[in-house]
This record gives C-alpha cells, sequence and structure tokens, in this order.
C-alpha cells in the first residue's frame, strides 16, 4: 500500500478534525474519552475487531476513561489510506457508542 502525499494527509485531516498528524513519523494520533472504564474498553474491543478483520492494528493505550490511539502503517513507513480508512471508522464507533464524553 502506497503512502499518502502530503496534500493527500491534509485533505483526510480536514475530515478528521480530532486527529493530529507527526509528519516527521508519519502518523495520526488522538485521544478519545468516555463516560467511564466500561465504555472505553468497548470501544476498544469493537476497534480490536475491526483490526484483525482489516489486519491493520493501532498502537493505542488506556487509562480508565481515556484511549489514546496513533495510526501509521508499519509496512509502508507513514501515513496509507488504511490509517485513514481506520481514523473513520473508530470516530464513527466512539460516537455511535454514544459513550464518548467531549
Ligand atoms: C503480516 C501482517 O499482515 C502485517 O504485519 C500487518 C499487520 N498489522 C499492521 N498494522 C499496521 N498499523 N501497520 C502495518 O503495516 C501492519 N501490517
Amino acid at each position: 500500500m502506497k503512502k499518502l502525499s502530503f496534500q493527500e494527509i491534509e485533505q483526510a485531516l480536514a475530515q478528521l478534525p480530532a486527529w493530529e498528524l507527526d509528519s516527521a513519523r508519519g502518523a495520526i494520533s488522538r485521544r478519545y474519552t468516555f463516560a467511564d472504564f466500561s465504555q472505553a474498553f468497548a470501544f476498544m474491543t469493537r476497534i480490536a475487531l475491526y483490526a484483525e478483520k482489516h489486519d491493520h492494528h493501532p498502537e493505542w493505550s488506556n487509562v480508565y476513561n481515556k484511549v489514546d490511539v496513533t495510526l501509521t502503517t508499519h509496512d509502508a513507513g507513514g501515513l496509507t489510506q488504511r490509517d485513514v480508512d481506520f481514523a473513520r471508522h473508530a470516530d464513527g464507533v466512539a460516537q455511535a457508542g454514544g459513550g464518548e464524553r467531549g
């Protein structure tokens, strides 16, 4: 899978306002904040299933109601469409779950 150009990344991020770009690394990150641990872990469970299905896995960590997610395509050494699709999906899951706070 080919790396996205800087212009393609900018275009994608225009629709992913919560995500921050680390352009040196070629990665995007954001924090999700949920009502409680149970909501955060439910989100992680859903995302884990997506990750396995698409063979694309996040770098992430969880503390209580917060989930920090970083996306990059290790095989490509930077951002690809897979990361953008993943970010869109994760934002959708977080919103649909209803547990997202802020
Ligand atoms: C062998 C396996 O398909 C690859 O290692 C997959 C697994 N999950 C992955 N996840 C991410 N984020 N980037 C990858 O390049 C990647 N590669």
